[in-house]
C-alpha cells in the first residue's frame, strides 16, 4: 500500500506555504505517496492582542500542533524552525530541516529605504526583543512598539500609517511572494537573525521509523547542521525565544562558522561572541560558553524576573 502522511499546520498562510512545500516534496521524493494537509487554528493565533513575549512565547504557535502529533491526529508537524522551542516533548523530535531561504531580516518601508533615514522618534514595529535590541543600539533615537499578527496584518499595520516602518524575515515574505515590498534586507552584521529562521522543519512521533524514512529524503543536511549548532547555543543560554538571543551558523569551506548574540531589550548591552567547528553541539557550546562569560546570563536573568 501506498504510504499516507497527514501533515498539520497552523493555518496562516505562512504557515499554510510550508506545510505544502513539504507536501510537495515528499511528492517529488516519493511518487504515488498520499499527503493531507490539516490546518489547525492555535492559541497563539487567537491571542493576537497581547505582546507575545508575555504570552509564554512562540512556543504557543507550536504547542497544539505537538498535541495532535502526539494524539497520532497528524503524522508530521511542519514549523518554521525559528518558533520551536529548544526542546521537544517526550516522545517527539525533529527529523528533518529542508533548505534554507534567506535567513535575513527585512526593512519594510513606504517612506523610506534605509533605517538611517528615519527621524528621531519615528514608529518602527517589531514584537521582537531581538529585533528590538539590535535596531536601537545602531539607531537609539527611534521608537520601537509592538507589532502582531501574520505577515499579511503587520503589513496592513503599516500601510495604515501605524509605524513608519517594520521589520519582517525576509523569508516570510519571499515565500508569500511580498518579496517586492522589502525596503532593505538588514546585513547580518546589523541584524542577527533569530535561532533557526528562514528554516523549515518537520517533527515527528521519535517512534514513528516509517515516517521519519520517508522524511530522509527531505533533509537539507547543510541546513539541518547550521540549526543544529544555533539550537545548542540557544540551549545552554536558556532555550527561551522571548530573550534577545540571535544566532547564525554558516559554512564556510569545511567547517561552520556561528555567530552568536544576547543583548538587553534596549539595545544598551549586546554581547558578541563567535567560533568555527564541524561538531553542531560542541560548537554551540563554545559560542555559549564565550556568551556566558562576557554576562549573558545577567541579561537573561534580568528579561526573564
Ligand atoms: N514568528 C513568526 C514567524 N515565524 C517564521 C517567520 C518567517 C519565516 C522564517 O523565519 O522561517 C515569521 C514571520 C517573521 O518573523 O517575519
Amino acid at each position: 500500500m501506498m504510504p499516507q502522511i497527514r501533515i498539520g499546520t497552523r493555518a496562516s498562510p505562512l504557515a499554510v506555504w510550508q506545510a505544502e512545500h513539504v507536501r510537495d516534496a515528499l511528492y517529488a521524493a516519493h511518487p504515488g505517496i498520499q499527503v493531507e494537509i490539516i490546518r489547525m487554528t492555535t492559541s497563539g493565533d487567537i491571542l493576537l492582542d497581547a505582546p507575545l513575549h508575555s504570552l509564554g512565547g512562540k512556543g504557543l504557535f507550536v504547542k497544539e500542533i505537538e498535541e495532535a502529533l502526539l494524539s497520532e491526529h497528524v503524522d508530521v508537524a511542519v514549523h518554521s524552525m525559528k518558533d520551536v522551542p529548544a526542546l521537544q516533548p517526550e516522545g517527539l523530535e525533529i527529523a528533518a530541516i529542508m533548505a534554507r531561504e534567506d535567513v535575513r531580516d527585512a526593512f519594510v518601508s513606504n517612506s523610506v529605504v534605509h533605517p538611517e533615514q528615519l527621524k528621531p522618534g519615528a514608529r518602527v514595529g517589531s514584537s521582537s526583543l531581538r529585533r528590538r535590541a539590535q535596531l536601537l543600539q545602531l539607531y537609539p533615537h527611534l521608537q520601537v512598539d509592538d507589532l502582531r499578527g501574520n505577515v499579511a496584518t503587520r503589513l496592513r499595520k503599516l500601510d495604515e500609517g501605524q509605524y513608519e516602518a517594520i521589520i519582517l524575515a525576509v523569508a516570510g515574505l519571499k515565500r508569500l511572494q511580498l518579496g517586492e515590498r522589502i525596503s532593505m534586507a538588514l546585513p547580518v552584521e546589523q541584524s542577527l537573525p533569530a535561532v533557526g529562521q528562514g528554516a523549515v522543519g518537520i517533527e515527528i512521533r521519535s517512534e514513528d521509523t516509517q515516517t521519519r524514512a520517508l522524511l530522509q529524503a527531505l533533509i537539507d543536511p547543510a541546513t539541518q547542521q547550521c540549526v543544529w549548532a544555533e539550537r545548542s547555543m540557544n540551549r545552554i543560554l536558556g532555550g527561551d525565544c522571548r530573550l534577545p538571543v540571535a544566532a547564525l551558523a554558516e559554512w564556510q569551506g569545511q567547517a561552520m562558522h556561528l555567530r552568536g548574540l544576547v543583548a538587553s531589550p534596549d539595545g544598551a548591552h549586546l554581547l558578541r561572541a563567535e567560533a568555527s567547528g564541524i561538531d553542531p553541539v560542541a560548537l554551540g557550546q563554545v559560542v555559549a560558553e564565550q556568551l556566558l562569560a562576557q554576562g549573558a546570563a545577567a541579561i537573561i536573568k534580568e528579561i526573564q524576573s
